[in-house]
């Protein structure tokens, strides 16, 4: 099938971090912006950005290059916006948006700051071209999906849930950790529904992030971990013990740990570029999709960091359907399944469902 074929298909992102997801354009232009004031030299960092090959390694130090260009409030305002309108131009009609707050004092950062910072961008989504779902159902701009194939000065307007999701840092202190926790929970109002664990997977215990881990599930927050992205048996122990709702990638599991997961049928987050890029998975034919949708355990395809990875989530269902063998409708309704994994609640379930329901009679034209 044809690219257009996926990118006009509604889809679920439940995994996307948004440093990871920002255009190459816009890191280009940031880099240019700091090699003129000295701050970075620009030929360094444009082959860095620019690189396809990455080892784990070279993408959590292309990660901290990443957070040197968007150490500013207004940008990260501006790569919020751009990521969501990047998503809703493909047709993505859910997203959840993972980031880790952020704080830097010598630029007047909390954490805090770096949060409105991101709701900023939210709200700032173009609305000519993107209708954005609220969190809140009695604000005024909550549109109806009939909304989907209105055109606006020519061009086909784009509807899109988004909602938030904090991201806990694998570097990050017992105290840093329960600060996001509190962070999320007063600004639940504001489309915070969730926490994520992430970060390097070799650095960190996970008893360092349990306290605030288990704080956030207590409050009603949803939890989904980085999980298994490398080999660390007692920790994808303790996290299957932890039962979160979902978890992301479950690359390196062993036999035992591996039917441990299956028989607990919790949901995975898939996102295929990233973990052979990384090396997670040694090659797209051994990877662990295969197993998942065969014996039909929940599974969402996801992008991870479609910026450092050049893909996104119409590529990654191509990849999927070509090295799996699933056709069109395969897709479609591993798209429609993920509504049952989101981290909302049963109205949003709903709309979604009819969304999927009126594109699918489309599916055979
Ligand atoms: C490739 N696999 C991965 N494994 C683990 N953590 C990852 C990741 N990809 C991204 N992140 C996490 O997301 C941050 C960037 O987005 P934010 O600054 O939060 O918006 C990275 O610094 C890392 O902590
Ligand atoms: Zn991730």
């Amino acid at each position: 099938m044809e690219m257009e074929g996926w990118v006009s298909m509604p889809k679920v992102e439940l995994h996307a971090h948004l440093n990871g997801s920002v255009r190459d354009s816009t890191l280009l232009e940031l880099a240019r912006v700091l090699g003129e004031k000295g701050v970075i030299v620009f030929s360094d960092v444009e082959h860095v950005i620019l690189k396809n090959e990455r080892s784990l390694t070279e993408v959590f130090r292309l990660f901290d290059l990443i957070h040197i260009l968007t150490t500013d409030h207004k940008i990260i305002t501006r790569i919020t916006k751009e990521v969501i309108e990047d998503f809703a131009s493909e047709n993505v009609v859910y997203l959840e948006l993972r980031t880790t707050p952020k704080k830097n004092d010598s630029i007047g950062m909390s954490k805090r700051s770096y949060l409105e910072a991101v709701l900023e961008g939210i709200k700032a989504v173009n609305t000519v071209d993107v209708a954005f779902r609220p969190h809140n159902a009695d604000v005024s701009n909550v549109k109806s999906s009939s909304l989907i194939n209105d055109t606006c000065n020519g061009s086909t307007r784009k509807e899109i849930y988004v909602r938030l999701l904090l991201s806990i840092d694998r570097r990050e202190s017992t105290e840093a950790a329960m600060e996001t926790v509190k962070l999320a929970l007063e600004m639940r109002d504001l489309g915070v529904v969730g926490i994520d664990l992430s970060g390097n997977p070799i650095v960190g215990e996970w008893m360092t992030f349990f306290p605030a881990l288990k704080f956030a599930r207590e409050q009603g927050l949803y939890i989904t971990l980085h999980c298994g992205e490398v080999p660390n048996p007692k920790e994808i122990q303790a996290m299957l013990d932890f039962l979160p709702q979902r978890i992301g990638h479950a690359c390196c599991f062993e036999e035992e740990e591996w039917k441990r997961f299956k028989s607990l049928n919790i949901p995975v987050e898939i996102c295929l570029t990233s973990n052979i890029r990384t090396n997670s998975v040694r090659s797209i034919e051994v990877h662990h999709f295969a197993d998942l949708y065969n014996s039909k355990h929940p599974l969402v395809i996801c992008t991870d960091d479609s910026g450092v990875f050049s893909t996104s989530l119409s590529k990654e269902y191509n990849l999927a359907a070509s090295a799996f063998g699933l056709g069109r409708r395969g897709i479609f309704q591993l798209a429609r399944n993920a509504i049952e994994y989101i981290f909302a609640d049963d109205e949003v379930k709903r709309e979604l469902k009819e969304i999927f329901n009126s594109s699918e009679k489309k599916l055979d034209q």
